[in-house]
């Protein structure tokens, strides 16, 4: 599908720092809106129903799989997650680029449906840095934070079959990189949009 806004695509394990990163970008950059998915998850401490997360039910969840409701969900760390087709399809078609925080199957899902989407895999720094911040953020539970570290590695197995893959150690020099993409793809999609225009201008189509 071809739309005129940009769809960025963030995964990362765990701890990592993707919320923190994207959330950066997103004060920086008001043309950034985020992609607001629905989990099965409970919510955390400081997290509010429609700004996270849609925190619903199992039942809630079959129900808007039964309907087609997502463009993709997946099981992650025991929970479902999803991406609505209401959360991406009306703000990228009115031209807004969308960031989705969603793990490795489902940025593979959205390329599928979104051919230009730009995968970013965020990387720690090493294994000691993403246990500590897992500690240190203190929004899970001991056995939560192992699970999550388990995954950790099948995650990032994945990170090659990712367009850019940006390692998180200074939070400023991963938010530089993080931009540049986000400017590079924006200046790419703009750049392909007026050569299409002067050849079909030069050739007088209308
Ligand atoms: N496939 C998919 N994954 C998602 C979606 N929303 C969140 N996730 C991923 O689910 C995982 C767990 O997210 P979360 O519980 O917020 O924990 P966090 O990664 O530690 O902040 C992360 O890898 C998220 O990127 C979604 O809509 N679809
Ligand atoms: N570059 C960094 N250096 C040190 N701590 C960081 C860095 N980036 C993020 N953090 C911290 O690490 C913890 C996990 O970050 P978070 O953004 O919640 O990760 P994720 O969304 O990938 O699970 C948070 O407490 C956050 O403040």
């Amino acid at each position: 599908m071809d739309y005129p806004g940009n769809i960025f695509v963030v995964a990362a394990p765990s701890g990592a720092g993707k919320s923190s990163l994207v959330k950066a970008l997103m004060e920086l950059d008001s043309a950034v809106q985020p992609s607001v998915s629905h989990t099965t998850r409970a919510p955390r401490g400081q997290e509010k129903h429609g700004r996270e997360y849609f925190f619903t039910s199992d039942g809630e969840f079959d129900a808007m799989v039964s309907a087609d409701g997502f463009v993709e969900w997946a099981h992650v760390h025991g929970c479902r997650y999803g991406t609505s087709k209401k959360a991406i399809e009306e703000r990228v078609a009115q031209g807004a680029d969308v960031v989705l925080e969603i793990d490795f199957q489902g940025a593979i899902q959205i390329r599928k449906t979104f051919a230009n989407a730009v995968l970013i895999f965020i990387l720690p720094p090493s294994w000691e840095e993403l246990r500590s911040r897992l500690e240190r953020r203190g929004e899970d539970r001991p056995d939560v934070i192992e699970l999550r570290l388990r995954n950790a590695a099948t995650e990032m197995a994945r990170a090659g079959e990712f367009d850019f893959v940006i390692i998180n150690e200074l939070f400023e020099r991963a938010l530089f990189d993080l931009k540049a993409i986000v400017h590079a793809q924006r200046l790419r999609y703009s750049a392909q949009r007026r050569a299409r225009a002067d050849t079909f201008a030069a050739l007088n189509i209308p």
